[in-house]
């Protein structure tokens, strides 16, 4: 066990009722101070990881364990965790001083060391001078840092996040996003944020989990599982990728379709099926005499910063490009790339084996 780890589950299991298993045998440990994302398709089983740590319920086997003591019988109240529910659960019917004194009133703390950490949880969320104010009055955005107030007022050592941002709209969400990482860091606080939105957990997090159906796909930083996604779902679920199926032909050889190209992979099974991905802003746009690979244009957006090609080779795969450069629709173009851009994913590897191999391959096979 790390000395820095606040929370860990040893094979945690949950079951709703006897035929189904949502959380199948779960394992990890996460730091103290950290921001950590569980990251998923709905009903992956993110909302259950987030009660199984606040104590709103039991694992069906297996353990978890808070400062390195196992917790799993320790009481919702008993436990320095608090969280901040997607609907805020505020109370309409009393004010922003008095929800976020709630808690503390329950505690039966003294009035005035509860006014001192009401006060000082509002200055920390920027709302200095809304303690009058009814819920009803408040913007979606202040409902939410009222939300947060009412967590960190009692100075837990985890703050849960289930999906906190979800009601807001596009800008406030993204103001939001910059909002909570900084206000964890300026709190220094262990965050658990919950979320279906793969942009908000690379903007946000130091380690994200990718869930899916109850299991944990990858796990690392936004940048590892960014720039090389263990699988096809992985893959497909954080950014938009261009996936096809190959060939491992030898060390740095993988064949797409009919065509051979170098990669930076070793040390696989020769001719071993495997997936590939290559992300669409690693491909550039060419003459077809100089591109690797020959592909037609089918449609081409305007995204802003850069134009999204819809192309199709000779097989018949689909590439998206992000490019700054344009082509036409119909026209033929060349797309180029390096080796290190293709990134080559085993069928069925483990986290620990895809994590040994590409340890195997040294820092300078990506220093791209
Ligand atoms: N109290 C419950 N009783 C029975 N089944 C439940 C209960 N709560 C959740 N489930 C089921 O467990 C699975 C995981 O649910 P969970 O809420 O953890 O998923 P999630 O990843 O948080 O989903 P979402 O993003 O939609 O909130 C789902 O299939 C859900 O239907």
């Amino acid at each position: 066990m790390l000395d820095t780890s606040i929370i860990r589950f040893e094979n945690v299991s949950k079951s709703y009722d006897a035929d189904t298993k949502v959380l199948e045998s779960i394992n990890f440990e996460l730091e103290r101070g950290k921001f950590y994302t569980l990251l998923g398709p709905s009903g992956c089983g993110k909302t259950t990881i987030l009660r199984l740590i606040a104590g709103f319920m039991q694992p069906s086997s297996g353990n978890i364990y808070f400062n390195g003591k196992l917790i799993n019988n320790v009481p919702a109240n008993e436990r320095q965790v608090n969280t901040v529910f997607q609907d805020y659960a505020l109370f309409p019917h009393l004010n922003v001083f008095e929800n976020v004194a709630f808690g503390l009133r329950i505690k039966k703390i003294g009035k005035k060391e509860i006014e001192q950490k009401v006060l000082e949880a509002l200055k920390f969320v920027n709302l200095s001078g809304y303690e009058n104010r009814e819920i009803a009055e408040m913007s979606g955005g202040q409902r939410q840092r009222v939300a947060i107030a009412r967590a960190i007022v009692n100075d837990p050592e985890i703050i849960l996040l289930d999906e906190p941002l979800s009601a807001l709209d596009l800008k406030l969400r993204s103001e939001m996003q910059y909002e909570l990482r900084e206000l964890q860091q300026r709190l220094g606080k262990t965050f658990i944020f919950v979320t279906h939105d793969q942009e908000e957990a690379l903007a946000m997090s130091d380690e994200i989990f990718v869930l899916n159906a109850g299991h944990i796909e990858q796990s690392g930083t936004p940048m590892d599982i960014y720039d090389e996604p263990i699988n096809r779902f992985v893959a497909d679920f954080i950014g938009e990728s261009n996936i096809v199926s190959g060939t491992m032909v030898a060390d740095f050889r993988v064949q797409i379709g009919g065509k051979e190209f170098e990669c930076v992979d070793k040390g696989l099974t020769p001719n071993e099926h495997i997936d590939i991905v290559i992300r669409p802003e690693d491909l550039e746009i060419t003459s077809v005499e100089n591109g690797k690979m020959k592909v037609k244009v089918d449609t081409q957006l305007f995204r802003g910063v850069h134009y999204e090609l819809s192309t199709y080779d000779d097989e018949g795969n689909e590439w998206l490009v992000h490019s700054t450069k344009k082509a036409n629709v119909g026209e033929f173009i060349g797309l180029d790339f390096d080796p290190e851009s293709i990134h080559v994913m085993r069928l069925n590897e483990t986290e620990e084996e895809f994590d040994k191999r590409l340890e195997s391959y040294g820092e300078d096979a990506y220093a791209n």
